[in-house]
């Protein structure tokens, strides 16, 4: 079964087209990259799980949820970097946990360079961070890496997904579930989404 959400949100329509514009400059394409993961991280966490809390207003008391779940940030360098800060504002008391990978520019095969995952301690929720999901490769080897560590429940949330991407992901593994704002029909021959917005990266940290 799919475990795929594609957000459907006239904000998320806007601030696609900022991040999709070849002509935005890099300080608007990573505030627009925020806003793109602020909004996917409210749907991704809109079902974790809460414990009835009681506290006291200036007023009265008051019955409260809160969360009772242990969240990790997951986001893959470089790009994933850029979804970081909004999530970290929603969920202030996440751990970030760094995977480093990027892609053979011949095979897009991703490639491990980084890694302190500890043994233990594996957190009940992860979501993982990164703007693009093209092949796939890249996501398919983060969820092996935490499912090794003992992560249950993985959520990847990308901004822009290929068709490819989601449906290679929804086969291998049916129990991630994946949070997009678009998903695009094309990878070229070099295995970019078309149309895309190029390189989340390089944009976001302005080396192209
Ligand atoms: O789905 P895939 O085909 O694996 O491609 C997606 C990956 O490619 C990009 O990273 P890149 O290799 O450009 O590294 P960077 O973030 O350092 O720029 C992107 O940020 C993903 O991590
Ligand atoms: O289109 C793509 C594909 C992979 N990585 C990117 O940054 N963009
Ligand atoms: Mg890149």
């Amino acid at each position: 079964m799919s475990q795929l959400t594609k957000i459907d949100h006239p904000l998320v329509e806007h601030h696609l087209c900022t991040v999709r514009d070849a002509k935005t400059r890099p300080s608007e394409f990573r505030l627009a990259i925020k806003r793109l993961a602020m909004l996917l991280g409210v749907y991704a966490t809109a079902d974790l799980a809460t414990d009835a809390l009681k506290v006291t207003t200036p007023i009265a008391d008051a019955n409260c949820q809160s969360l009772s779940v242990n969240v990790g940030l997951v986001p893959i360098l470089r790009a994933g970097l850029g979804m970081v800060d909004p999530l970290q504002d929603l969920l202030p008391d996440a751990a970030v946990w760094h995977l480093g990978l990027y892609r053979n520019e011949e095979t897009a095969e991703p490639v491990g360079y980084y890694d302190k995952l500890p043994r233990e301690n594996a957190p009940n929720v992860a979501l993982v961070l990164d703007p693009m999901l093209a092949t796939g490769g890249s996501i398919e080897m983060v969820v092996e890496r935490l499912k090794k560590w003992g992560v249950s429940d993985i959520r990847v949330l990308s901004i822009i997904a290929s068709q490819f991407g989601v449906d290679r992901v929804g086969r291998d593994y049916p129990d991630v579930k994946v949070y997009v704002a678009a998903i695009d029909d094309v990878l070229n021959d070099q295995s970019y989404i078309v149309p895309g917005l190029g390189d989340a990266g390089d944009r976001i940290f302005d080396t192209l």
